[in-house]
């Protein structure tokens, strides 16, 4: 199968790194975006300045507001906006064709992954997920980085990691889809707490604390999900949520912190906070492991905190207090 060229559909931080990352592994390039004005700017300034400010991209980047074929296709936009988008694309434009899902959410209403929504809605294109510890602006820089690229088809992952790869981007092909996704979009909920740990002035104790258990947790609900929890020890699971829990560059973090200083979800959105998945997905992972029977105090407590159920303070007592137990 041929991968020499390639279509980004989302023209934000990450639609256009994974649009860098593509151009600098030798790929032919096109980032759509949504108006003929963005597009001009964008091929005029060889810059996307709305999303990533102060970038200059590679020639072989072409922004348009369409494309009528490409070797692989790369969805970026919002895990909540991936059913929109592919409401609105040509299917012939997506059959036998390798695509490559970037966001990390799971959908409010159907609680579905991101492979589980383009099966639904492009069941003859080939799924593939890309997740792991990547913050947009390194990737777009070309700082080393390394994410994980999961795929029913052995041979076809290794050879989309191989297209994609460049001096400093470095994709490991892997098997695990429901592993790589539920780690991608479960990270985002353990960042918000870490950021409200930190908001609240908690310490550096209780955030590691709270990693850990989460790994713990995260564990639970891959294998309840019929993924593999070995998955969680690569890029995508240790790598990301440690990235993530961890660094202040997260906007999962950021929103986190805002929260555990008392601001609640309704302000910290109408105050123009950056997009944080997690807000989002809480309540559908919360959701999610009650149907499973999965024990998931910290998605809970994320989900009451997010949903202004419950302060920091109470939710931290509740944890607190909860029966002593074995750790394994
Ligand atoms: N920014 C980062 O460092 C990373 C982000 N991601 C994931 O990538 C996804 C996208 O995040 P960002 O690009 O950072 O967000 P962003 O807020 O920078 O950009 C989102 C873009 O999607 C576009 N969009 C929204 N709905 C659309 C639709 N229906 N059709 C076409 N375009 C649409 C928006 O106009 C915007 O340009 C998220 O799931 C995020 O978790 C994953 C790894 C790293
Ligand atoms: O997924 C990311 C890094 O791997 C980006 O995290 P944020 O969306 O929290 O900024």
């Amino acid at each position: 199968m041929a991968l020499e060229t390639v279509a980004v559909f989302g023209a934000g931080a990450w639609g256009t790194a994974l649009a860098q990352a593509s151009a600098m592994a030798g790929r032919e390039v096109s980032l759509i975006v949504r108006t003929e004005a963005q597009a001009d700017a964008i091929n005029a300034s060889h810059a996307n300045e709305v999303a990533l400010p102060g970038q200059t991209l590679l020639p072989a980047i072409t922004a348009k507001t369409d494309v009528s074929d490409a070797d692989i296709i790369i969805l970026a936009v919002p895990a909540q906006a991936t059913r929109t988008l592919l409401t609105s694309l040509d299917p012939h434009l997506l059959s036998e064709k390798p695509v490559i899902l970037s966001a990390k959410g799971l959908e409010v209403g159907t609680l579905a992954r991101q492979s589980e929504i383009l099966a639904d809605m492009a069941p003859r294109a080939i799924g593939h997920v890309l997740s792991g510890p990547s913050f947009a602006g390194d990737v777009a820089a070309g700082r080393p980085t390394a994410v994980t690229l999961a795929g029913d088809d052995a041979n076809l992952t290794s050879d989309l990691a191989a297209a994609l790869a460049g001096p400093s981007f470095r994709p490991y092909a892997a098997d695990d889809r429901i592993g790589v996704e539920v780690a991608g979009a479960l990270k985002n909920v353990y960042a918000l707490a870490c950021g409200a740990v930190e908001g609240a002035r908690l310490g550096a104790s209780a955030r590691s604390a709270l990693i850990a258990r989460a790994y713990a947790e995260m564990a639970r609900m891959v294998h309840a999900l019929g993924g593999s929890a070995h998955t969680l020890t690569g890029l995508a699971g240790l790598g990301d949520l440690t990235l993530t829990c961890t660094s202040i560059q997260s906007r999962n973090y950021q929103f986190g912190m805002a929260l555990g200083a008392g601001g609640r979800t309704q302000e910290i959105l109408a105050g123009g906070a950056k997009l944080a998945e997690g807000v989002a997905t809480a309540p559908v992972a919360a959701a999610l492991a009650r149907s499973l029977d999965v024990d998931a105090p910290l998605i809970d407590a994320v989900d009451a905190v997010v949903a202004a159920r419950a302060d920091i303070a109470t939710v931290v007592a509740g944890l607190m207090a909860r029966p002593l137990k074995r750790e394994h």
